[in-house]
């Protein structure tokens, strides 16, 4: 086991390249194996969520190929197997599985998901829209058990706008009888990316990106080859990064429309950028302001970045309040951020930072993947060294962490854990 080490101080100044998204990677590697012949998906993040999910794959029998980013999926010989806890807890998109299998098997045995620790993250949506296509689904001993004899397509209004429960409802209906319609379907840019993959095999959706979501079942779906979309939660950490440290950053390889909440904040602070096609330009912003920012569904501001913005509104002068109206509880990054000389306090579900505070380098803990974010921020804005553990959490969501921040100038490494350090972690 590793820890991240962060030597603070060091400016920002350069070009980095923006990896594929992890959560379409996440939907769209299950959605492969829907199809009865070979799909390619290019621009894959090298990440560990994706390297669990393809031993997933394989574990049902399907033959997965990599080449560099670039992922072959022969699904035509996977076999319904049950998938218990194991590797399923590893990660939360494991839930795709169901949506997979019962779509294509008509049956799926598989464990609870995993995932980051945000508070409580039921799946009652999934099911109630698995349900709704035919299918029973029971709960034995934390293994979930889903089966029907057809599946029929249906009306389902979902009662939370849920990226996960939408997707997984498009991936059991695509080869469902009939038409589904989900109604209050989330919006998210990674749903248009998993919609346009199966549209590619040959699916039948109509309506991603609003909130009514058309699906006219279909018998079988091709091969296609896809390429993913950029990841907007990885670009907008780097462009918070760019904020905080920056002299001239260039994050390519992004779309910019997608970052547009966290775009508008950054402007409020007084962050100093250009936006081009598909590039962003960060200069260097020494007077930031405060502000007040609420967490909502695409295309409000992401959740997923609430914890990296926390860390650089540490850096703002004046009271900001920080609102997570979709994890009410996703805030155990804000007593490492107070170890490091943050003035921050949660009442309910608000962050409340006074700014402006220098952060020092300490002994932290990512707990889980964009805490980790906010840390590696904290640590690059910090004097002196940060050393971050829970470094597993981090490399679940971004590729080359290290490599991307070390070309723009960063001072950051990982060490193996101290003994001391192991202990630590298994009685924490
Ligand atoms: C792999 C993946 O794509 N993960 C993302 C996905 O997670 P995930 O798909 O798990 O998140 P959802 O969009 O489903 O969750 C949104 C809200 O709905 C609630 N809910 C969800 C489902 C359900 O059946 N019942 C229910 O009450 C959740 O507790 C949460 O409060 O969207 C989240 C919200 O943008 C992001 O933080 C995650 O990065
Ligand atoms: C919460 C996240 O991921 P997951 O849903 O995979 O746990 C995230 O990407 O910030």
């Amino acid at each position: 086991m590793e820890k991240l080490i962060v030597e603070g101080g060091h400016p920002l100044k350069g070009k980095i390249h923006i990896s594929g998204a992890k959560n379409s990677a996440v939907a769209l590697i299950p959605a492969a194996i829907l199809s009865d012949h070979v799909v390619t998906i290019d621009h894959l993040p090298n990440i560990s969520d994706v390297h669990t999910l393809a031993l997933l794959l394989e574990d049902i029998g399907a033959k997965v190929t990599k080449q560099g980013s670039r992922m072959n999926i022969d699904p035509r010989n996977i076999i319904p197997m049950p998938l218990p806890n194991g590797r399923v807890k590893q990660l939360r998109a494991s839930y795709y599985m169901m949506g997979a299998m019962l779509g294509k098997f008509r049956k799926a045995a598989i464990g609870l998901p995993g995932g980051c620790n945000l508070g409580p993250r039921p799946i009652d949506q999934h099911i109630k829209g698995f349900e709704a296509l035919g299918a029973r689904v029971s709960n034995e001993q934390g293994m979930l058990y889903l089966r029907a004899d057809k599946l029929r397509g249906a009306r389902i209004y979902l009662d939370v706008v849920s990226v996960g429960a939408t997707i997984n409802i498009m991936l059991a209906a695509v080869r469902a009888e009939g038409r589904t319609i989900i109604e209050n379907a989330a919006k998210e840019p990674e749903i248009i990316d998993v919609a346009t993959l199966l549209t590619s095999m040959g699916a039948k959706i109509k309506g991603v990106g609003t909130n009514v979501i058309r699906i006219d079942g279909v018998k079988t779906l091709r091969s296609c080859s896809h390429s993913i979309i950029p990841d907007r939660i990885e670009a907008g950490t780097y462009t918070i990064a760019a904020a905080a440290m920056g002299e001239e950053v260039l994050i390519d390889n992004v779309i910019p429309d997608h970052l547009e909440s966290l775009l508008a904040k950054l402007r409020e602070m007084g962050v100093q950028m250009e936006v081009g096609d598909d590039q962003l330009f960060i200069r260097s912003s020494p007077d930031l302001q405060s502000i007040d920012i609420k967490t909502l569904v695409y295309p409000g501001f992401a959740t997923d970045l609430q914890q990296p913005i926390t860390a650089l509104l540490t850096k703002a002068k004046g009271t900001s309040i920080v609102t997570d109206t979709i994890y009410h509880s996703r805030f155990k990054h804000i007593d490492e951020l107070k170890r490091m000389g943050a003035d921050v306090k949660v009442e309910g579900s608000s962050a409340i930072i006074y700014g402006k505070t220098p952060l020092e380098g300490t002994k932290v803990k990512a707990t889980d993947l964009r805490a980790g974010a906010a840390l590696v921020i904290a640590g690059l804005m910090g004097k002196g060294i940060t050393q971050i553990t829970g470094v597993e959490h981090i490399d679940r969501g971004y590729e080359n962490l290290e490599e991307k921040l070390i070309s723009l100038g960063a001072k950051i490494w990982r060490e193996p854990l101290t003994e001391e350090e192991q202990a630590d972690l298994k009685t924490s």
